[in-house]
């Protein structure tokens, strides 16, 4: 799915209620019955709950809310922050419809005495909808002194679509002074730019998008860059195997990888790549990396360098499909030549991680011979090696789609929400993942899948895509069975098998 902007935003909004003949306030109400029924699927009926309305419209879908949670039997308390003169017309509406019950036990919060003298409770489920998309500067006044009483008081938050006072169109790589610190965010329709970057993590550790029944051509028309990966997006671009097929019809991988000492990163990746789909697997190292493959991994096929501790020379690339090199492969100079004439001699697909990088990244001029749609796979650290340093998560990212654009490669920088940024200048933003793959192992382990992928005939874009995607889908499977704590990256390339089931029975090719 798309993410828009906040004008963009409301541009859409405009078209859903022209083109589905509806009326805002319509539309208002078909949002508060989606977060009200998914409030009570998450809260059990003997918990408080107090909302928090601004003024605009999501101050409207919070007066809304509490309406339909009051009708549920729910306990609700209203409470309006008047940080302007008069409501939006549909939040008027909704002020005007809430039943005698609530208006009886209103509290209007009008100047900083009345904020200060605010008490929430213990045990209260806070529904925070003073401020949507609709702010346009730092919140000040009463907003601020409500948001920090919500902030220290020890109750659960609900944030409807935007936690109140950020900005959500780009991050300044700082928090900002007033913003509520939600538990959970109701993003309606499609994620926001700023929940994907970590400095807000703490205000946004959890977001879910609501499908509120936007124009979906509405949606189409909208130009952005910026795309958010769901699993229903990469099960569609899965490819079933041919039935009237063979082992050459998945082409021949190259795998350049391993030296002394590292033979862990070639076997995971290798055994990554070959759960991938390739056909068949070469793999080129050292004599103590074949050893352990030969032992590990009898369906790999195996090349020894003539050197004992690096890998050196590979001779003839012809019959591979495509190549992945740097797993564990150091940086001896020999190591660094062999990459320079992979780059100047390999035609087909080429995946380049790890030590890889920093060859790269030491060897700058060498990206501008990239084979077109090289794949990169950075952690932050390499890619401030290639790239040099940013101020922000954000000024990162724009570095990101710059340096991908520049030298037409895709690039994977590694993070929470990994960023795949294709040479077009379009993002896509990984949705898949949790911290048990903070550890090593686990970039061998994405590149082998990736490698896997196009050999078995994925253009590259659909390998980074699919692969990041399975690769985190796979261990958010291992972290419902096992701790995030003691996950094993074997562990994640063992469910590999499963993790492509799963997405393959949501995609129609593979049910017939
Ligand atoms: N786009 C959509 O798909 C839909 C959006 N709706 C809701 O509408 C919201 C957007 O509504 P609005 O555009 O009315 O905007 P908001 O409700 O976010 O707030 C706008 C009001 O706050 C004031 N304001 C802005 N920044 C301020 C600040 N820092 N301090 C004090 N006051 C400030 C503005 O002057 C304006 O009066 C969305 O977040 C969502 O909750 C839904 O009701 C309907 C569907
Ligand atoms: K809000």
């Amino acid at each position: 799915m798309k993410i828009l902007s906040a004008t963009q935003l409301k541009i859409v909004d405009a078209l859903t209620i022209e083109r589905q003949h509806i009326s805002s306030i319509d539309l208002m109400e078909r949002v508060a019955k989606i977060c009200a029924e998914r409030i009570c699927s998450q809260y059990t009926a003997d918990l408080p709950v107090v909302v928090f309305c601004g003024m605009g419209n999501n101050g409207g879908d919070g007066l809304a809310i509490a309406r339909l949670l009051s009708e549920q039997n729910r306990m609700v308390q209203v409470i309006v922050v008047r940080h302007t003169e008069h409501f939006s017309a549909d939040a008027q509406v909704n002020f005007d419809r809430l039943p005698k019950s609530l208006q009886a036990t209103l509290i209007t919060v009008r100047s900083e005495n009345d904020a200060g003298q605010l008490h929430i409770k213990e045990n209260t489920c806070v529904i925070d909808a003073m401020l949507g998309t609709g702010i346009n500067k730092p919140v000040t006044g009463i907003l601020e002194t409500v948001i920090h009483k919500i902030n220290s008081a020890p109750c659960t938050v609900i944030s409807i679509d935007v936690p109140s006072g950020l900005m959500i169109d780009h991050s300044s790589g700082e928090l900002p002074d007033a913003c509520v610190q939600a538990d959970l965010v109701l993003s309606l329709q499609l994620p926001k730019l700023a929940y994907l970057f970590p400095e807000n993590k703490r205000i946004v550790p959890h977001f879910e998008c609501v499908d509120i029944g936007l124009d979906q051509q509405a949606l189409l028309e909208q130009p952005s860059p910026y795309y958010f990966a769901e699993r229903q997006d990469i099960a569609a671009l899965l490819v079933p195997r041919n039935k009237f097929s063979h082992k050459g019809t998945y082409g021949h991988a190259l795998l350049l990888a391993g030296s002394s000492g590292t033979s862990g990163a070639a076997v995971i990746a290798a055994e990554a790549c070959l759960r991938s789909g390739a056909g068949l697997l070469t793999v080129h190292s050292t004599k103590q990396t074949v050893d352990a493959l030969s032992y590990r991994l009898p369906e790999a096929m195996t090349q020894t360098d003539e050197h004992d501790s690096f890998i050196t020379f590979c001779d003839d690339l012809s019959s591979y499909r495509a190549i992945g090199f740097g797993p564990g492969v150091g940086r001896a100079s020999e190591t660094q030549q062999l990459l320079k004439s992979v780059i100047q001699r390999f035609q087909g697909r080429l995946i380049i991680d790890a030590d890889g990088l920093n060859i790269l990244a030491e060897n700058k001029t060498w990206l501008e011979f990239l084979p077109k749609d090289t794949i990169l796979t950075p952690h932050p650290k390499e890619f401030e090696r290639l790239a040099g340093p940013s101020d922000t998560h954000f000024d990162r990212l724009q570095k990101a789609r710059a340096f991908a654009t520049r030298y037409a490669c895709i690039l994977i920088l590694k993070d929470t929400y990994t960023h795949i940024c294709m040479p077009d200048g379009s993002v896509v933003f990984n949705s898949t993942g949790n911290a048990g793959l903070a550890k090593g192992g686990s970039g061998d382990c994405l590149t082998g899948i990736i490698l896997g992928l196009l050999t078995r005939g994925y253009p590259p874009p659909q390998a980074a895509l699919t692969g990041t995607f399975i690769h985190g889908y796979t261990a958010d499977l291992c972290a419902e069975m096992m701790s995030q704590e003691s996950i094993l990256i074997t562990d994640v390339i063992r469910q590999l098998p499963c993790a492509f089931k799963q997405l393959e029975s949501t995609n129609k090719f593979f049910r017939s």
